[in-house]
């Protein structure tokens, strides 16, 4: 393992997948990197990696190895930079900690690029502040993105974010002028022209919260694509394969994105052992590691309706009930409607419907950030969000061009669904919605996403609610009370519900 003492950019505690990826893209934009991780092999695998892809083998190597924290941060220039990329949670505190007994400074920064939760990130910040400057920066792209280009979203003290910007600015994946990836997937050819799909989001948590919601659309995102498949499979029989052309076309209008282009790809593919499609051989089971439920729980906490994020939250959860499914599915039985559907027909509401309800789905996770902006007075500039998640990350997509346009027109705007664009195509596109809505309810096709898209737009749009006769249900069996049409705003009102004439009273 090499130890040259000689001084390095920024240090690294952590070289799995993420780690080993954005050390290496560090390197490729001329940053030299110190590397440490609790296991040897990994140190190892990212310095011969970084042999192998050295673009002028006489010169020295880019990354060390470090052999503990000690030898990391007296590799350093000062301030030192670590970025953290350990398993969220407790791993990140016990690296803190262990970087403390090492002898980091009050003036270094300790960067968390992992998926911590943002209040953990808030509360870091504070308890370590005596300690080191704790910084967050969450990274999207995975693998592939942290080697070529992630997108990065930076939350914590702006003076830190100084320090950083350059080297955030250069590793970040890169738009060209009209919010399109610029890609180069090859080791020592990095992009270094465009705009750089990183920008300060605020202090503390704020990168981390703004992440979390990234991947809470994800989750929706990826919900509505497979409801889709699952729809076109259903009413029509395509097959895999079939369904990936039609998603490879889509992907060339209003629907590119990175997802839609993966999906394509993923159901064209054959699985080798047995000649099927791959996807058949896949365990309907889905996994999740918790940034879905956390935007899906802190929406219920601060009272915004998120209905689509939390229905693919649910739907991972009701897919990993595979043997109660099965058992199910030998007791309960559908009565479907089945009659003669064009084809045409379908694969246009389906399309449309999935362009409609990811539009209802980006519209709850704006809506989720401008109510956490009041809960933990952060100051959101949406229209940077959309901008850097155009590039880089999983929800990558052209249509985030036309949030950032959205909000470019108006910081103000209460909703995304209330700009022109996103009006005038809801206006113009929704009957597929409510097609494929009552196609997936009429053969049984379970589509929750859907279904929920269609009931938020709907709800949001309705002037009068049910939820007047709710109020005075409340009342009646609770004395809850209840405003008045034309009463003060306000101004409280019960009905004594069990006295003889029902008497009204102002509470
Ligand atoms: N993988 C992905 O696509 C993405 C991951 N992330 C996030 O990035 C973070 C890292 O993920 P990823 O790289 O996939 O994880 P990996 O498990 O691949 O890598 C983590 C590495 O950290 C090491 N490690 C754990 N604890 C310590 C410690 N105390 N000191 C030094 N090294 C330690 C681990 O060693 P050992 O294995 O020996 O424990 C491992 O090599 C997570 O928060 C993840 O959620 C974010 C975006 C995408
Ligand atoms: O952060 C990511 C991309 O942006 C990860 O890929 C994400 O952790 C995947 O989440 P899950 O395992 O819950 O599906």
């Amino acid at each position: 393992m090499l130890n040259t003492n000689q001084n390095c950019n920024i240090g690294f505690v952590g070289l799995g997948v993420m780690g080993k990826n954005l050390a290496l893209n560090l390197a490729d934009h001329g940053y030299r990197v110190a590397g440490f991780d609790l296991d040897a092999n990994k140190i190892q695998d990212v310095l011969d990696t970084e042999e192998r892809e050295r673009p002028d083998t006489k010169k020295e190597a880019r990354i060390i190895g470090c052999s503990n924290m000690e030898n990391m941060l007296s590799n350093l220039a000062k301030p030192r930079v670590v970025v953290v990329l350990v398993p969220a949670g407790q791993p990140v505190d016990i690296v803190c900690n262990n970087l403390i007994k090492a002898g980091i400074e009050s003036d270094d920064i300790v960067v968390d690029c992992g998926n911590s939760q943002w209040t953990d990130t808030i509360r870091r910040e504070a308890e370590y502040k005596d300690y080191f400057k704790f910084f967050g920066t969450a990274v999207s792209g995975g693998e592939v993105g942290a080697r070529f280009g992630p997108s990065l979203m930076p939350g914590g003290d702006a003076d830190s974010w100084k320090h950083l910007q350059p080297m955030w600015e250069a590793v970040a994946a890169k738009v060209d002028e009209n919010g399109k990836p610029i890609i180069s997937n090859t080791p020592g050819k990095p992009v270094t022209e465009g705009e750089p799909c990183t920008a300060y989001l605020g202090p503390n948590g704020a990168g981390h919260y703004v992440k979390m919601v990234h991947n809470g659309i994800e989750y929706a995102d990826m919900q509505l694509i497979c409801e889709a498949y699952h729809l076109l499979r259903s009413l029509l029989g395509y097959e895999p394969e079939e369904i990936g052309k039609l998603f490879a076309q889509w992907n060339q209008g209003e629907l590119d994105s990175y997802l839609v282009e993966i999906t394509a790809d993923i159901l064209q593919q054959y699985d080798a052992a047995t000649g099927a499609p791959l996807v058949d051989m896949i365990l309907d089971s889905a996994g999740q590691k918790g940034t879905g439920r956390w935007t899906s729980i802190s929406a219920t906490q601060m009272g915004v309706p998120a209905g689509i994020i939390s229905e693919s939250v649910y739907a991972r959860a009701l897919s990993t009930l595979t043997t109660e499914r099965e058992h199910a599915a030998g007791i309960l039985t559908a009565e479907v409607e089945s009659g003669e559907i064009a084809a045409e027909d379908v694969e246009k509401a389906i399309e449309e419907a999935l362009y409609c309800a990811k539009i209802c789905a980006y519209a709850q996770g704006f809506q989720i950030m401008r109510a956490a902006e009041k809960e933990y007075d952060w100051t959101f500039n949406f229209s940077d969000i959309a901008k850097i998640w155009r590039g880089g990350c999983i929800i990558r997509a052209s249509f985030l061009q036309r949030i950032a346009d959205a909000f470019d027109g108006n910081r103000e705007l209460e909703n995304l669904l209330l700009n022109d664009y996103f009006a005038d195509t809801m206006a113009k596109k929704q009957a597929g919605l409510r097609k494929a809505v009552v196609l997936a309810a009429q053969s049984g096709v379970p589509t929750p996403a859907f279904f929920s898209a269609l009931a938020y737009f709907d709800g949001y749009r309705s002037e009068v609610l049910p939820a007047n006769l709710l109020q005075a249900q409340r009342d009646y069996f609770g004395a809850h009370t209840y405003e008045r049409v034309d009463g003060e705003p306000g101004q409280k009102y019960h009905t004594f519900w069990q006295e003889e004439g029902r008497p009204e009273r102002k509470v």
